[in-house]
């Protein structure tokens, strides 16, 4: 799925942009990702993924065409989109309004950036931020519910006149918001909606409730409570973590992760995008060579000790890695190799490098589908692709 694109949304001062610059990749070199172009609101980060150079003993020839594999653990590039414009009455066009709709809906999965710690909001006053997550959803909503219950009567009319499918119907008219037959299907099967459908009969509320069937299939989402670092986002938290499914929850602060990768950066520290820890000039018993850390004055030393209590020992990472990774996994996404040989697993001829190219997806794809994504030469070769836990499938 190489056309994934991760949607990050969010209010003005939630840290939208900084959780953008702490996931994207400002650094890497040009051409290190698959994709031919990239929109000026479009960034590239990475979903990792344990490599399976690993298990194969390869780490030292493992040699990605695009992203990285840093001892074993792979950087699978990803798109994102900044969907910018969220303030309240973006599903009637005020402030970027439509812009805000026509970005979302070539999103595949959506990261809700939320200020836990509630500071701030448009007025620059304190505020609740469990409100934020219901607000979104209600802007969505209103959003399609509204483009529906127009035009209700005329399309149950036909709906009647047709005898047609209650998917084929709405898929009519939810293929502008990005979905297609299937994702319909699925969320009408979600809601226990069977065959023959009676949509004549479906009043305002129920149709209100299919609308929002749909968004859960089409738009899924990964709440993202940042700011984390704050002492008042706690309370706020435990709250949001009550009301909401935990496991669409993920606790950031995207502040931390820009320090830390600028501290690596700088040299200052040597810090893994998504680690538990970073070590100091002082924390290495032996200098890497490849990367001599400088040593940090009483000042960066306190703030890195700050990121290291606050967020780092209490949380276990500054969440960025982990709300990409749940973002993909929320699809289902697999990463696939697609390899020439099992002895050097390399995937051209001349046998150079192993594992070198990766791609993301979609559950249930076969392994015939996967070949003819590569290539429709290729389709005709292949012998078999093998499982996470080493299970064979003949294709
Ligand atoms: N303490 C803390 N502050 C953060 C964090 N993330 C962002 N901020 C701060 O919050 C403020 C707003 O962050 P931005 O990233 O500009 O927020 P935004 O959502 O892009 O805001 P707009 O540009 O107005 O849309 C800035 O002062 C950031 O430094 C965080 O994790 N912790």
């Amino acid at each position: 799925m190489n056309n994934f694109l991760i949607g990050c949304v969010g209010k003005p001062s939630a840290g939208k942009s900084s959780f953008l610059n702490a996931a994207t990749d400002a650094n890497a070199k040009v051409g290190n990702y698959p994709f031919t172009t990239i929109d000026p609101n479009n960034g590239v980060t990475f979903y990792q993924s344990p490599c399976p150079c690993k298990k194969y003993g390869k780490t030292d020839v493992c040699a990605p065409r695009y992203g990285k594999c840093v001892d074993g653990t792979r950087f699978i590039p990803v798109k994102m989109l900044d969907v910018a414009g969220l303030v309240p009455g973006a599903s009637e066009g005020r402030g970027l309004g439509n812009k805000f709709l026509d970005d979302l809906r070539t999103a595949h999965v959506l990261l809700h950036i939320v200020d836990a710690s509630g500071q701030t909001n448009e007025k620059g006053e304190g505020y609740d931020p469990i409100n934020d997550i219901q607000w979104l959803l209600d802007e969505i909503h209103s959003w399609i519910f509204n483009n529906l219950w127009k035009k209700w009567g005329s399309i149950v009319r036909r709906h009647s006149a047709l005898k047609a499918a209650a998917a084929t119907t709405l898929q009519l008219q939810f293929s502008g918001y990005g979905s297609n037959f299937a994702t319909v299907q699925k969320a009408l099967d979600l809601m226990g909606i069977k065959e023959p459908s009676e949509m004549e009969k479906w009043d305002k509320e129920y149709v209100g409730k299919v609308v929002r069937g749909f968004m859960d299939v089409r738009f899924p989402t990964v709440i993202v409570l940042n700011k984390i670092d704050q002492p008042d986002a706690d309370g706020n938290i435990l709250r949001i973590c009550q009301k909401y499914d935990p496991n669409q929850i993920v606790l950031t602060s995207a502040l931390a992760e820009c320090f830390l990768r600028k501290m690596n950066k700088d040299k200052y520290i040597r810090y893994t995008e998504g680690s538990e820890f970073f070590d100091t000039s002082e924390d290495q018993t032996t200098p890497d060579p490849d990367h001599p850390l400088k040593d940090c004055d009483e000042k960066l030393m306190n703030r890195l000790e700050k990121v290291r209590d606050l967020v780092l020992f209490r949380y276990g990472s500054t969440g960025i890695q982990a709300a990409i990774k749940k973002a993909v996994d929320m699809k289902g996404l697999v990463p696939v190799y697609p390899v020439r040989n099992l002895t050097h697993f390399s995937s051209d001829d001349k046998n150079r490098g192993s594992f070198k190219d990766c791609l993301l997806v979609s559950p249930g794809t076969t392994v015939r589908e996967f070949c003819r994504l590569l290539s429709p030469e290729l389709e005709k070769h292949f012998l078999y692709a093998e499982g996470p836990s080493g299970q064979r499938t003949v294709g």
